[in-house]
This record gives structure tokens, C-alpha cells and sequence, in this order.
């Protein structure tokens, strides 16, 4: 039997890796070996090949989806950012350079070297290892040092995606062919485009944007070129360059600030997108440029440092702009400017590699800023568009270098970048870090990137969309797209509508203009006028030309109609309101013409009450009041010349008053008269407005006179029923009353009443015994040197001028009369016995009334006694007996009677001084 052999004993130990195990690398091949094409030629770079590459021509055969990056870089120049990746050469020095080499990297650093550095140096000095190897023309592997990959176990990457990926033995010229040539190309088409050199310090950005006098940079090659190309376009179109050049370095490591290369390093600033005094000088062959440029990179910030011996410390912009014009030497109307701006970055730093110290250290910090913030843009940019809900983050704003590339860093403008990265082992960790910062940039898209125009009359330049707005809009319905098509459109031809509507306008309103003069001057010519007027404007219009100069007239007409026609608005709206005004004001004055007509006819009203309360006075407040009886005394004489013939020998004296009141509407009456039985028309009493008030005279010897009232109303002339004024009763409310009779025919009775303004006067005679009798409405006395006149009532003297001659005396013979025209006449009163059987108290007062007062009385009563056995028997009651009979009925009482009580106080009225005074008499003279 076969003895069965054991195991062997398991270890006492055993290691279990919780690592994944790691991937073989795939045996090296020939075919995934380093090209030849790329390294064999180059006699300086050693060939490592200890490590496989990866096996491309496996897969590029493989189609990969559209979405994926597409390794084809043909399929990726329409749209996506192009990333160039360029590699320095290893060690630059062995091209014929003596100066000293650290590690086959030239060392011009003056700077004190760091004692930490001395590491470096070693490593350096031992370093001939690669880390980067040109896979392929897109891509590249970047391979750790072994050091590395024993000790942290990190692994060789491929890169990829690249536009294209230069070796180090690639030439000045292959790469601004396959770089810059077609940027220029776009540039001279009016595309503005950007150019960014990014990489660590040393990896040869300046050399690559700049070069050198003998092997040229790309800024010298795309001005050969464009200047080349644009001598061959001949006289089609004429450009003029212009170039600008300005650099942006840290203050100290605490602000940024910007110096125009070209003027001698003057400071510039920089507004939203914009370098304000930025010197941008016409540049009119390419070495007139290159001469400025060389200009300015001599005031560029540089400083040498462990890494680069002449180390740019500073952000480097280049502008080269263009702008198109005609043949004849004039810019187009929407001049084409576009610009090519090339950026030379300051290479980020290690501070172990570098070196730096003080200021170079804090100028550090500054250069990886900007780079981190140009970085974090285009990160934020690519987010966006693969998430276009997320908003593009405003990294820009934390640099002016992002601030002013804006527009570039927000996908609104064609870029391009170049990569400049260190082969040599030692410099690995910058170009690793480098590619995986940069490489996912490859897959930022540009959509829009065309610029027709930014001529100065675009209001409304065509936005540049981002891939995904893109997409978005290619998701709208046909209509839709034709809606938004029709909507740019629009925006695009909106001056050029505005123009021609104004144009029409004005031409419509110059036709209407010259119409209307014709019309209005009849001008026969006119017609020519706006012939040749239509047609030199039309003539403006055609010409392309005068184009500028007819929408500046017509600007300048519009402009002025416009003006006209505010100006005619606010006129009209001045006129409105002073129209307004006016109607307010005429309202008023309508308004107050009422208020004018109804205060006359208030007042009128008040003068015909006041009239009306004078006339309704009581006689004892009658009494008091002065007599005025001229006017009475011209009625009189007038009365008599006129009446002389119907009554001959007899002086009348009548004033009517209130005749017609009592019966008649006073509103129409034309004319009151008064016929006498004898016959004859003796007055016409003079009418007295609206008051009811007729004041004439009527003269009768001895006999009955008659009252008409005559109106003229819509009904016609309408005469009243006769009134026999004999017939008159006394109004109870007024004194006023005419009686004329007489039992003597030839002493004729003559009542008078007179009633003036303010002064009422009553007179009653008897024509025989020449009996007047006066009540007298003013104060109690009118004085006359040549004629007393004793009043019935109050024992006034009137004087009586037009009577020197007549004597009356009053029937109580307590007055006596003058009157110069009836000298055969007296007239003494003899008391009334009617009066004297009155037995009630105011019949009591009122005989007693007709007596004077005091010693007058005394005088007068033998007189009176006397005359009264002559005289008949009278029935004309006295005017003074009503008088005191009224006196009585409105019981007046003496001021020392006055009840206490308010209630009794009513109703009763207040007399004067002297009206009490004559009632207290009376009294008096009643109780004795
Ligand atoms: N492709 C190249 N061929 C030959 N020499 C090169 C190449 N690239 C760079 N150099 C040389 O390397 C040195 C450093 O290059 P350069 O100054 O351009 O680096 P940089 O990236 O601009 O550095 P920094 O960012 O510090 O300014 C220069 O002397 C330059 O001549």
C-alpha cells in the first residue's frame, strides 16, 4: 500500500489581506510598448519600458456611445473644450546649454536656496526616470516612481481624451498647427477665441505662449499668421489689429492688481468684464508686435525660483483684436470685433519643490489661488452641464483673471488649453494632480460659440447657450422653433423696422403737412415739392450709404415730433384746467348773481316790512317824531293849482296812503284815482312800489270822493269797483285814513294824512272852521320863529312855510295852525262831545287827550268853550281821539308799572320818553 503523505502543517500564523487583491499588469508587449515614433528618435530621453501600456489599439476599434467621451478627437473638435497636453523635455539643459544642471534641470535660481530642499536636489540629482509617456496622440500614462508604488501602493493612470498630446520633442510649430492654427483661423472670421497655458512651474507655459527669438512661441506665429492671411485677403476686406497686453499679480499676497504691459507697466482696473485704460495699440505687422510684446514681457513680474530660474509671477494676457472695414477704408456698420486672448499662468508651486520663502512664498499662494479658482470655474461649468438644474457656481468672482476670462469660463466663448506638464520622475505629483484636475475638462461642451457681430447697434447680442439649454430648446415642437427662430429674428431686425416705420411716419406726416398748407395757402406748387421731397427721402433710403446719415434725420425728426407732441399735451392739459377754472368761476358768479337777486329782493321785502311796521306804528310813539310837512306842502299847493277849478275857494289837503292795500293786489296796480261826486277827477295818486302805498292828495269841497284802482296784469288792463272814500273805515292796523265830509258845504273837511319816509302826518279839518289837525309822527316840535303851530296831540308848533296866513287851530284847541294861504280862514277846534260820553277808559284818554298838556291847555280851552256855541254839530271824530284810543288799546304802561313777571312783560311794548310822558299827562289830566 502507498502510505498517504499529510499536509503540511499549517503555519502558526496566517495573514488574511482584507485589501482587494491587486490587478496584474498585463505582460509587456510589443505592441503596447512606448512608440518609437515618440521616444526611439529622441537620443536624450532613456527608454523605460519596464511597465506595461495600455492596450489601445485594442479598443479604439471598439465604437463607444455617443455619450461616453469619445476618444476621437475629430468627433470632439466641433464641441467639446479642447485640452492640449504638451511635455516638456526631461532635461532641457543637454541642448547645449552650460549653465548648471541640477538633475539635468537648468538652475539659474539666485534665490537662498532652502535648507529643506536639499532632499530635492538629491532626488534630482538621481531622478532619470519618466513619469508621463505619450500613450497616444490623445492620451497619456503617468506612471508613479517606484518609490511610490512600493511604499503607497499607487498605480500607473492613463489620461486621456486629450485634443492632442504633444511629446517633448514636439516643435513650436506642430503645435501652434495643430493648436492655435485653426483658432486664428476662426479669429480672422470674426470668432473671438482664448488660449490658457496651465501647468506647474517650469513646465514650459511661457516657453510654449512666447518661445523664444529662435523657436517662437505661439503668440509670434498666430500674429505671422494673421497678419499673412490678411495681406492675402487683398482689398476685399480691410482689418484693423489692435493689442493689448497687461499682467495681474498679488500686492503682497493680499490684493490683486493689474499693470498695462504695454504703457510702462501703468496700473489698469478692471469694470465687470472690462479693463478700463487698458492701452490698446494698432498693431500693423507682426513684428511691430513682437517688438511690444518683448516690451512687455521685459516689465513682466518674474522671479527665479528653485523650480524655474526665470519663473513668471504673474497672470499674462495677451489681446489681439480685430475689427473689419469696407473696402474704403470705413468700418461697416456692425463692425465685427473679435478678439484672441492668450493667458500665460503662472505655473502652480509646491512650497517643498519651489523653495519659496517671504515674499515668494506669499506670491505663491497667490498663483495656486488663481489657479484653483480658474480650476474650480471650469469644474463648475462642466457640473452645469451635466446637471443643468445645478447653477454654475460664481467661482469667477474670487479673481480678477476668472472675472475678466468670465465669459470664456462660462462656456460663452470658444477656449482652448494647453497643458504643460514635467516628465521627469520627480515631478510627478504635479502632472498627476495636473491631469486629474484638467482631464474631465475634455468633456465641457460649447455650443454657441459664434459671433456673428457685436456691432455697437446689437441692443440684443444672440446669447450663447450652454449644451443643455441647447438641448432643451431641440426638445420644442417645430412651431415652437419656429416661434423662437421668428422671436431672434425679430430682435435681429428691430432697428431696421424702426428705422423704415419712422421713415414712414415722417413721411406720411410730411404729405399731411403740405396738404394742409395747401389747403390752406392754395399753394399750386406744393404738389412738386412733396414730390421731390418723397423722392430725395426715398432716394436717402435706397442709398446704402446714406443709410446712417437718414436714420440719424429721421432720429433727429422724430425726436423733435416727439418733443412737439409732449409740449401740445401739456398745453392741452393747462388749458383743460384753466378751462375748468373758468366754468367753476362762471358757476359762481351765477351763484352769486342769485344770491344778489334774492338779497334786492330780500331787502325790498325788508323795505316794504319796515315801510309796512312804520305805517303800522302805533300814535303814541307817532307823536314823538318830528314833523316834516314841506313835502305835504307842496302837494298842497301843487293840488290846488291843479284843482283850482273843481274847487274853488277851498284848500285841500289830502294824502292817501294804503288805499288800495287793504283790497287789491299792489303788484300790477298802474295807477290809483280818485273821482269826486261833483264829478271831477281830482288826483291820481302816485303809486308807491310794491308797498301798498299811494300817496296823492284829493281835494273836495265838502263832498264824497271815489278811489279806482287801475292794474295792468296778464289779463289786461283791469280797473277795481269804485270805493267810496267817504266809506273808508279806519284800518285798525294803521292810522291811515281819509275822511271827507262836512256838514258845511263851504267848510269843507279836509283830512290829511300825510306819509312820507320816515314821518307820518294826519290832518283833519274842517274847511269853515278851519279845524286842522296835526299828528305829528316826529318829535314834537317844529320851531318857527314867524308861525306857531300848535299840534292836536303833543302841542307842536308846525310851521307850515307855504300857509304864512292860515291860522288853524286844532278841534281840541290845544294846536294852532298857520297857514299863509288861507288868511280869512281859522280854524279853531272845538271838543268833541261824542268824545266826552265815552265811558270807557280809552274814550276817557282819548277826550282827554285832545286837550293840551299844562299850561297850553289852559290856554286854549277858553278859546275852544267859546268858538263851540258858534260852531255846529260836527260828526268828523278827531284823528287825535283815535289816536289815544289806539294808545289805549295797546296798553301801554308806565315804566314804573311794568309787572315784575317776564309772562306779563309780554306782549306789551315799551313806549319812549316822550310817549310816556304825554300818556302820564293824559292821565293825569283824565283823572282830575
Ligand atoms: N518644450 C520645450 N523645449 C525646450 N525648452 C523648454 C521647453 N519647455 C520649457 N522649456 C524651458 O524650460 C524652462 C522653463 O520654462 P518656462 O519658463 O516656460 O516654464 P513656466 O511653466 O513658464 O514656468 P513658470 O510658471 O514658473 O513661469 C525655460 O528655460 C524654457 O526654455
Amino acid at each position: 500500500m502507498e502510505e498517504l503523505k499529510s499536509p503540511p502543517p499549517c503555519p502558526a500564523t496566517v495573514t488574511v489581506r482584507r485589501n482587494p487583491p491587486r490587478r496584474a499588469r498585463p505582460p509587456p508587449t510589443p505592441s503596447s510598448a512606448v512608440p518609437r515614433s515618440l521616444f526611439l528618435d529622441s537620443p536624450q530621453v532613456p527608454i523605460k519600458v519596464d511597465f506595461p501600456l495600455f492596450p489601445n489599439q485594442d479598443i479604439t476599434p471598439i465604437e463607444l456611445p455617443s455619450s461616453a467621451p469619445s476618444p476621437n478627437p475629430k468627433k470632439l473638435d466641433s464641441e467639446s473644450l479642447k485640452v492640449f497636453l504638451r511635455i516638456r523635455p526631461l532635461n532641457i539643459a543637454t541642448k547645449g546649454s552650460k549653465a548648471k544642471q541640477y538633475g539635468g534641470q537648468e538652475m539659474k535660481n539666485a534665490w537662498p536656496r532652502n535648507p529643506k530642499t536639499k532632499n530635492v536636489q538629491r532626488k534630482v540629482k538621481r531622478s532619470s526616470e519618466i513619469c508621463v509617456v505619450v500613450k497616444d496622440s490623445n492620451s497619456v500614462t503617468v506612471s508613479p516612481p517606484e518609490s511610490l508604488q512600493e511604499s503607497k501602493r499607487v498605480k500607473s493612470e492613463v489620461f486621456e481624451g486629450f485634443s492632442h498630446v504633444f511629446s517633448d520633442e514636439a516643435s513650436q510649430s506642430e503645435v501652434y498647427e495643430k493648436m492655435v492654427h485653426t483658432l486664428v483661423e476662426d479669429f480672422l472670421k470674426g470668432k473671438s477665441g482664448m488660449l490658457a497655458a496651465l501647468g506647474p512651474s517650469g513646465s514650459g507655459k511661457t516657453h510654449t505662449v512666447f518661445g523664444c527669438a529662435r523657436d517662437p512661441g505661439m503668440v509670434p506665429q498666430a500674429l505671422h499668421q494673421i497678419f499673412a492671411q490678411h495681406e492675402s485677403c487683398g482689398n476685399q476686406l480691410t482689418r484693423n489689429f489692435c493689442l493689448s497686453m497687461f499682467e495681474i499679480c498679488s500686492e503682497n499676497g493680499k490684493s490683486e492688481r493689474i499693470f498695462d504691459l504695454l504703457r510702462e507697466g501703468n496700473e489698469v482696473f478692471l469694470q465687470q468684464s472690462t479693463i478700463k485704460g487698458l492701452e490698446e495699440l494698432v498693431i500693423n505687422d507682426a513684428l511691430q508686435a513682437e517688438s511690444l510684446i518683448a516690451c512687455g514681457m521685459l516689465r513682466r513680474a518674474t522671479a527665479a525660483t528653485n523650480s524655474n530660474s526665470q519663473s513668471s509671477r504673474s497672470q499674462c494676457i495677451i489681446n489681439i483684436s480685430c475689427i473689419s472695414k469696407n473696402t474704403d477704408g470705413q468700418f461697416d456698420e456692425y463692425p465685427k470685433k473679435a478678439s484672441l486672448t492668450i493667458v500665460d499662468l503662472a505655473g502652480a508651486e509646491r512650497e517643498k519643490k519651489t523653495g519659496n520663502q517671504g515674499l515668494r512664498m506669499v506670491e505663491s499662494y497667490f498663483i495656486n489661488n488663481t489657479s484653483m479658482v480658474f480650476g474650480l470655474c471650469l469644474r463648475s461649468l462642466l457640473e452645469h452641464q451635466k446637471h443643468p438644474k445645478r447653477p454654475i457656481q460664481k467661482h469667477f468672482q474670487n479673481s480678477l483673471l476668472t472675472r475678466y476670462l468670465r465669459e470664456y469660463l462660462e462656456g460663452k466663448k470658444r477656449m482652448a488649453l494647453i497643458l504643460t506638464v514635467k516628465p521627469g520622475e520627480d515631478d510627478y505629483l504635479e502632472t498627476s494632480y495636473l491631469l486629474k484636475q484638467a482631464s474631465p475638462y475634455t468633456q465641457i461642451k460649447f455650443t454657441n460659440t459664434e459671433e456673428v457681430g457685436t456691432g455697437k447697434h446689437m441692443k440684443r447680442p444672440i446669447p450663447n447657450l450652454p449644451m443643455a439649454e441647447h438641448q432643451k430648446r431641440m426638445k420644442l415642437s417645430a412651431v415652437e422653433s419656429c416661434s423662437v427662430t421668428f422671436s431672434v429674428l425679430n430682435s435681429i431686425l428691430k432697428p431696421y423696422t424702426s428705422a423704415a416705420s419712422t421713415h414712414k411716419i415722417l413721411l406720411k406726416r410730411q404729405t399731411e403737412e403740405i396738404s394742409r398748407l395747401k389747403k390752406e395757402d392754395n399753394h399750386s406748387n406744393l404738389k412738386e415739392i412733396t414730390v421731390e421731397s418723397d423722392e430725395s427721402l426715398s432716394r436717402q433710403v435706397k442709398d446704402g450709404s446714406s443709410l446712417e446719415e437718414a436714420h440719424i434725420e429721421f432720429e433727429k425728426k422724430d425726436r423733435q415730433h416727439q418733443i412737439m407732441t409732449n409740449f401740445a399735451k401739456a398745453l392741452w392739459i393747462v388749458l383743460k384746467e384753466y378751462r375748468e377754472k373758468l366754468e367753476i368761476a362762471e358757476k359762481e358768479v351765477c351763484c352769486l348773481r342769485d344770491d344778489l337777486t334774492y338779497e334786492r329782493k330780500r331787502s325790498s321785502d325788508l323795505e316794504a316790512q319796515v315801510k309796512d311796521l312804520k305805517t303800522k306804528r302805533p300814535l303814541g310813539e307817532v307823536a314823538s317824531t318830528e314833523v316834516n310837512i314841506s313835502s305835504v306842502a307842496a302837494s298842497s299847493t301843487e293840488l290846488d293849482s291843479a284843482q283850482q277849478e273843481h274847487m274853488p275857494g277851498h284848500a285841500t289837503f289830502c294824502m292817501l296812503e294804503n288805499v288800495a292795500e287793504v283790497t287789491e293786489d299792489s303788484k300790477d296796480i298802474q295807477a290809483v284815482e280818485i273821482y269826486l261826486d261833483n264829478g271831477a277827477t281830482v288826483s291820481i295818486a302816485s303809486y308807491v312800489g310794491a308797498k301798498n302805498i299811494c300817496e296823492g292828495a284829493v281835494g273836495a269841497s265838502g263832498s264824497v270822493g271815489y278811489l279806482q284802482v287801475h292794474k295792468d296784469s296778464k289779463e289786461g288792463h283791469t280797473v277795481s269797483n269804485t270805493r267810496k272814500l267817504s266809506g273808508i273805515e279806519r284800518d285798525s292796523r294803521d292810522n291811515t285814513c281819509v275822511e271827507i265830509e262836512s256838514d258845511d258845504p263851504e267848510s269843507a273837511a279836509s283830512c290829511l294824512e300825510s306819509s312820507a319816509n320816515e314821518n307820518e302826518i294826519c290832518c283833519s279839518s274842517v274847511e269853515k272852521e278851519s279845524a286842522l289837525s296835526f299828528a305829528d309822527v316826529s318829535d314834537s316840535v317844529c320851531s318857527s320863529p314867524l308861525s306857531p303851530v300848535e299840534t292836536a296831540d303833543c302841542s307842536s308848533a308846525v310851521k307850515i312855510d307855504q300857509m304864512p296866513q292860515a291860522v288853524v287851530q286844532s278841534h281840541d284847541c290845544s294846536s294852532t295852525l298857520k297857514i299863509d294861504q288861507m288868511p280869512q280862514q281859522q280854524c279853531q277846534k272845538e271838543p268833541d262831545p261824542t268824545v266826552a260820553v265815552v265811558p270807557d277808559d280809552n274814550a276817557l284818554l282819548a277826550r282827554d287827550s285832545h286837550c293840551s298838556t299844562g299850561a297850553e291847555a289852559a290856554h286854549s280851552l277858553p278859546t275852544c268853550s267859546s268858538q263851540n256855541k258858534q260852531k255846529p254839530k260836527r260828526r268828523l271824530q278827531p284823528v287825535s281821539s283815535n289816536l289815544l284810543k289806539d294808545i289805549g288799546n295797546l296798553g301801554v304802561i308806565d315804566e314804573k308799572e311794568k309787572p315784575k313777571g317776564v309772562k306779563g312783560a309780554e306782549g306789551l311794548e315799551t313806549r319812549s320818553k316822550g310817549s310816556l310822558s304825554l300818556l302820564r299827562l293824559l292821565r293825569n289830566d283824565v283823572y282830575r
